[in-house]
């Protein structure tokens, strides 16, 4: 008897602190207007579950309800409370103030470990500020002839589909760019296409199925659930050939490093070094093994396929604008002349109009649509205040869809980026994120990128259709249907 009364005088006293709690926070701080199709104890984490189609609906849905909210509203996932929030400013303050990733991320962990991406935000600060020679304009620059020689390639291995009609052009830039990163972060040429590659090659794609299919199931969030399921015996087998291939790398890569050192002479030129050289020179003492091969895993995860899907959507697009083409081609004969001669660091700035067609198509179909932070203290945020432990949803997409872009934001229109007295501010951009944990491989990107398009319009004219293009969110967003392109070889006397 007496258990039951201590019992339940225990219940009434922490019923009546959350109550009060609660209420002075309420109080307090005026919350942003809820999110419809809130259920009861599960919130609003029935909304996610479907498939990868429906994944992108849900973010588009999110982003107009959040707009017509202001730009800010609450949303919960089961016992997780947060934000999403479209409106533009917010979304700044948050990627800047909150550096810490939401729950979500830790999915990737297994996998990524404590690297960029998914790591703490110490280990983030340190990581960062160590990997940024990596990155340096001086570093790039040796990875041109690797993006020339990728792109020639590309353009070659085209050449059989020229006249043939529309075909998917996903597999031809996903494998090319496959081979790019991995040359440039390991070293490995894929050219061989052995076995072990093309197992690598698919168990890529296999996370990116685990990790969507994890975040889809709002079960499988918790770890002692998940950890008893097949998916999570299929994540490890996918995972291990994923670390097999980054170790065997990175010994080998350490092996050659390390004799170059013993030897006085004939160091290699930046021209020859990979991501993994950069990082053993520069972060040697301070990065362990384990820390290089994650860092390395972050720099494949976040490169691989969001460049081959921004080249997708951009040539899809490219293929329905045929006077948007006529202009990047004509820029691009200009710069590069007709000859297929290589690209130069110095090509890269004069290619302006062809930034502007990428950074459009990103605009309008950004790789990642929606980011997830935490904050474990206050956030002020233009009218409200978000309390601490609060989880943000970043809606990128609808920052993109924003009326800052314009009334006519919903189309495509590359010209947007040339007018600058129209032009929001470029922080407003986030088609690599956006604020201080922002896309550290952004100009690469944009380098490899420029390169690959630049060889494929010079040689063919593309057509395509986008009337039925339709998106999928597989941890990106990737095009799913209506994104088909034909070839034409060009003439000398185009225009
Ligand atoms: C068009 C191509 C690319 C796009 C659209 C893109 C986009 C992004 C986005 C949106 C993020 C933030 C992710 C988040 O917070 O959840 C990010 C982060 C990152 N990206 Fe990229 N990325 C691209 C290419 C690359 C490339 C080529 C590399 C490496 C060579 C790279 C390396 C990274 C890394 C390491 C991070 C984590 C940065 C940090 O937390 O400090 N990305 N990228």
């Amino acid at each position: 008897m007496l258990h039951a009364v201590i019992w339940f005088l225990f219940c009434v006293t922490v019923y009546a602190y959350w109550r009060t709690v609660c209420r002075r926070r309420n109080i307090k701080l005026p919350s942003p207007p809820d999110l419809p199709r809130r259920l009861p104890f599960i919130g609003h984490a029935h909304i996610f579950f479907g498939d990868s189609l429906h994944a992108w609906k849900v973010i588009k849905w999110l982003s107009k309800e959040t707009d017509k909210r202001g730009g800010v509203a609450s949303i919960s996932m089961g016992p997780h409370k947060g934000f999403c929030v479209t409106d533009p400013d917010d979304c700044l303050t948050i990627s800047n103030v909150c550096l810490k990733k939401d729950y979500y991320y830790s999915f990737a962990t297994p996998w990524l470990g404590n690297g960029l991406l998914t790591g703490s935000v110490a280990t983030w600060r340190l990581h960062r500020r160590l990997l940024g020679p990596a990155f340096s304009q001086r570093v790039l620059n040796g990875f041109i002839s690797a993006f020339n020689c990728k792109s020639r390639a590309l353009v070659t291995q085209l050449e059989d589909r020229v006249g043939r009609g529309p075909f998917d052009h996903v597999p031809y830039l996903s494998f090319n760019n496959l081979e790019t990163i991995c040359q440039t972060a390991l070293g490995i040429k894929m050219e061989d296409h052995s076995a072990v590659n093309q197992q690598y090659e698919q168990a890529l794609h296999d996370i990116f199925a685990v990790l969507t299919e994890r975040f889809q199931k709002f079960w499988l969030h918790y770890d002692f659930v998940y950890n008893r399921t097949k998916l999570k015996e299929r994540e490890d087998q996918i995972i291990k050939v994923l670390h097999n291939m980054s170790n065997t790398a990175l010994q080998q890569r350490k092996s050659v490093f390390l004799q170059e050192h013993d030897a006085a002479s004939d160091k290699p030129t930046d021209k020859s070094k990979t991501f993994i050289d950069i990082i053993l020179e520069t972060c040697g003492g301070a990065f362990s093994d384990k820390d290089v091969r994650e860092e390395v895993d972050n720099i494949i995860f976040a490169g691989h396929d969001t460049i081959s899907t921004v080249l997708t959507t951009a040539l899809s697009l490219l293929g329905s604008h045929p006077d948007v083409q006529d202009k990047v081609y004509n820029e691009v004969r200009r710069v590069l002349g007709d000859a297929e001669r290589d690209v130069t660091k110095e090509d890269y700035l004069r290619l302006e109009y062809l930034e502007a067609v990428l950074k459009e198509s990103m605009r309008m179909y950004p790789v990642a649509p929606v980011i997830a932070r935490y904050s474990d203290a206050e956030v002020k945020l233009k009218n409200y205040t978000a309390p601490a432990g609060s989880g943000f949803i970043l809606l990128l997409w609808g920052v993109h869809q924003h009326r800052i872009w314009g009334a006519d934001a919903d189309q495509f229109r590359p010209e947007r980026w040339l007018e600058a007295a129209t032009l929001p501010d470029p922080s407003f951009f986030a088609g690599f994120s956006t604020g201080r944990r922002s896309c550290i491989g952004k100009v690469y990107a944009m380098m490899s990128m420029k390169t690959t398009l630049s060889f494929l319009l010079r040689r063919y004219r593309v057509s395509s259709d986008v009337t039925d293009l339709e998106f999928k969110l597989e941890a990106i967003l990737r095009p799913h249907r209506g994104h088909y392109i034909a070839i034409e070889r060009r003439s000398k006397d185009d225009k």
